[in-house]
């Protein structure tokens, strides 16, 4: 059908933005996406049961489908077919972040006429977006909920879509998998960590880690830099072993199994005419949490991030230290201020990485900001921010008498 009689009132314009506004909104937060673009849906309580029977929307061989990249199909879709494939979607990595459209394998001409203009206005594009790399396999219930949540806040202005999608849930069998083309439309939405590069701590990172970036305020443009691994053992604190919470009574397997602070060491700080940009990362921690530090069974309790967050400030208050020189005689950090924001559910067993960010140092308040977040920057877990405050050690001591 000729574009302009099909984009008659702008349909598709504003089906293309409505694209763009998912595939936006999953680069700034970390979701994957995954875009169906159906044919024209039959079948169904929609469709004319009557006319369906005739000619023979429902079962048999009209439950094949064709997958194809970009818009070349021409066809309508099966309601239930197409709600299956959502299903699929959200169980498949091979469809993040993928777009494409769906038909009948066999779509006749004569019921794809027929059908026309009763069920045109469902013909809407289904978009789905969650929260991905999470380990689907452990906890399935949890994450099945979510979607099942997903799925409704996304189609409750298309009600027929739910009702296709529940009858179709019990003989769901994965053919998307082996169907979603390989060329599906490009999509890059890889780049939405502007600060770091995605390569910098894979699993097993060694002590040192290179990289560069982009800081468009600098003098040359490009700051390099490497991370450099802080050894707690150094930490002239003899209770950092023995009584602190991380690293004394909930280290161990099961509890927090790795704790690894990186420093971000900006080769450029020799050249002041480089001016930083703000917020500006400073420490890097790459952590594991084991399965026995769970709030929800398979959940790890949102008061040990945030203590793993505390942590993390903590440290990158030594780095600003040892950079900005602090006189801090006399004188010890404490948080004063806390404020996480739990976006996802961090799973037990999970590995992420803490980044923190120095915002700004006002007299004797520093400013951090953190996020927790998968180890390629593809899903953030939760994000925190935090004032520390300079405090005399004698005046501490004077309040807790
Ligand atoms: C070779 C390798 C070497 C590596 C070395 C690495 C070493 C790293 C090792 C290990 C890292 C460990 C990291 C651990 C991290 C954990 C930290 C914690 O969890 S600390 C425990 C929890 N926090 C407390 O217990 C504080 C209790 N609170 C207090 O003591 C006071 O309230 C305190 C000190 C925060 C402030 O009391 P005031 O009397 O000194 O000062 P006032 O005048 O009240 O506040 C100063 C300013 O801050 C603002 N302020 C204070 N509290 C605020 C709040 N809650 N929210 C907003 N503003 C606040 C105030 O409005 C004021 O601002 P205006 O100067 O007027 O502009």
């Amino acid at each position: 059908m000729p574009f302009l009689i099909l984009n008659l009132f702008g349909v598709l314009d504003a089906k293309r933005s409505g694209e763009d506004a998912v595939k936006s909104y999953a680069m700034n937060s970390g979701c994957s996406y995954s875009i169906i673009r159906p044919g024209r849906l039959v079948g169904g309580p929609y469709t004319n049961l009557d006319l369906a029977t005739l000619f023979q929307v429902e079962g048999g061989a009209s439950n094949g489908v064709t997958v194809q990249s970009g818009d070349a199909l021409l066809g309508d879709c099966k309601r239930d077919v197409c709600a299956e494939a959502v299903l699929q979607c959200l169980e498949n990595r091979e469809c993040e972040d993928v777009v494409f459209s769906m038909h009948r394998f066999r779509a006749s001409s004569a019921t794809a006429s027929m059908t026309a203009g009763v069920s045109a206005a469902a013909a809407a594009a289904i978009f789905l977006s969650y929260p991905a790399r999470m380990e689907r396999d452990h906890h399935h219930d949890v994450q099945y909920s979510i979607s099942r949540e997903t799925i409704q806040q996304h189609t409750t202005s298309n009600n027929n879509i739910m009702t296709a999608w529940s009858s179709s849930l019990l003989d769901s069998n994965y053919w998307l998998r082996s169907n979603i083309p390989t060329k599906c439309e490009a999509v890059n939405n890889k780049k939405m960590d502007t600060v770091n590069n995605n390569k910098t701590f894979a699993s097993n990172t060694p002590a040192t880690v290179y990289g560069e970036e982009e800081e468009s305020n600098s003098a040359n443009g490009r700051i390099n830099y490497y991370y450099k691994r802080m050894n707690p053992n150094d930490v002239d604190r003899t209770s950092l072993m023995e009584s602190h919470a991380i690293f004394g009574p909930l280290w161990g397997e099961g509890l927090i199994e790795r704790y690894h602070v990186y420093k971000r060491i900006n080769t450029n700080n020799e050249h002041p005419q480089i001016v930083l940009q703000s917020p500006r990362e400073l420490t890097v921690v790459d952590l594991k949490v084991g399965k026995k530090l769970n709030g929800h069974d398979g959940i790890i309790h949102g008061g040990i991030i945030s203590l793993l967050f505390d942590e993390a400030m903590g440290w990158a208050y030594e780095c600003l230290q040892q950079q900005d020189q602090i006189d801090s005689s006399g004188m010890i950090i404490v948080t004063a201020n806390l404020t996480v924001n739990f976006r996802a559910p961090f799973l037990a067993g999970s590995e992420a990485v803490i980044r923190v960010y120095h915002n700004e140092t006002k007299g004797r308040k520093i400013y951090f900001s953190a996020r927790l977040e998968s180890k390629d920057g593809r899903v953030v877990f939760a994000e925190a921010s935090s004032l520390f405050v300079l405090a005399r050690k004698d005046k501490l001591r004077m309040k807790e008498r």
